[in-house]
């Protein structure tokens, strides 16, 4: 007997069918995912896989070609992208996306701007109500800084564009994260960082989610250290199809997914 759909085991971001097509190049055919409640995904796939294609679906960038994403049942295509960001969903870019000259706490700050109410006009008219909200922003802010990293929180009044790049990506998801997002999509977080860096991110990641027992994460990796230790399940993609999911352990045993997707080193670590 199945077991009972409830609230907890349905599907809080699903996509269906998801087809993209730039001209003649099918860059995904037919894709279906679901996460859950609290789920960390990992997405992993050669160069050109169409990786990155999924989460601009998601997040608005590309409309598909056909098929659908849903959030909690509501469809999400064709919706502005500042509009997805206010229903949940908040991402990080493989390149970094911060105000390099404003400071590390400024750009968490922007990251809540979805939730800020005052227009300008109120800006002009109405000082006190603005600076009563950018104050509860910075308080904000402040505190998500500290949950993701003391070090970054440290550093809360350098310019960002100063930062090392691990302390950047840290930068990105305490951003994301002021957006108080029911999903949160991670683009490559590690690209770029040596293993000790990696093991850091993973650390940070691990306390976001010990912290926030709802958020679903989706993150796309190349690292095989990092898919192997989070994600409770991995969805492998291939010339823009799904080529494989599962958990990690059984995903690694297919041997097109060793050679292909793992390269070299990545099926060793698996076979290890
Ligand atoms: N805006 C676009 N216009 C045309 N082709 C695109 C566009 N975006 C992606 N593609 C193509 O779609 C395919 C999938 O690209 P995508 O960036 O999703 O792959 P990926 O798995 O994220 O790769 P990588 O690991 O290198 O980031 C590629 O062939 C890419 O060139």
């Amino acid at each position: 007997m199945n077991a009972p759909v409830t609230p907890e085991s349905r599907a809080l971001l699903e996509g269906k069918d998801l087809t993209m097509r730039f001209g003649g190049l099918v860059a995904m055919a037919e894709v279906d995912f679901s996460l859950r409640k609290g789920e960390v995904l990992g997405i992993i796939g050669p160069n050109g896989a169409g990786k990155s294609t999924l989460l601009n679906i998601i997040t608005g960038l590309y409309v598909p070609s056909s098929g659908e994403v849903r959030l909690e049942g509501e469809l999400l295509n064709g919706q502005p992208a500042h509009r997805i960001v206010a229903k949940g969903i908040a991402r990080t870019f493989q390149s970094s996306r911060l105000f390099a000259d404003l400071s590390v706490l400024d750009n968490v700050i922007i990251g809540r701007h979805t939730h800020m109410k005052t227009g300008i006009f109120e800006a002009i008219f109405n000082r006190r109500k603005a600076e009563a909200e950018l104050d509860a922003a910075a308080e904000l802010a402040e505190g998500l800084l500290k949950a993701v990293s003391r070090e970054l929180h440290a550093q809360r009044h350098r310019p960002a564009g100063e930062l090392p790049q691990a302390d950047r990506r840290r930068l990105e998801i305490a951003r994301a994260l002021a957006s108080e997002p029911k999903v949160l999509l991670l683009d490559e977080p590690s690209s770029g960082m040596d293993d000790s860096d990696t093991d850091a991110l993973m650390d940070d990641i691990r306390s976001v989610c010990a912290e926030r027992p709802e958020l679903a994460l989706m993150i796309i990796e190349h690292d095989m250290r990092l898919i192997a230790s989070l994600p409770q399940r991995v969805l492998v993609l291939d010339y823009g199809q799904k080529l494989a999911e599962g958990t990690y352990e059984e995903v690694r045993l297919i041997p097109r997914v060793q050679e292909a997707y793992l390269g070299r080193k990545g099926a060793q670590h698996a076979q290890a």
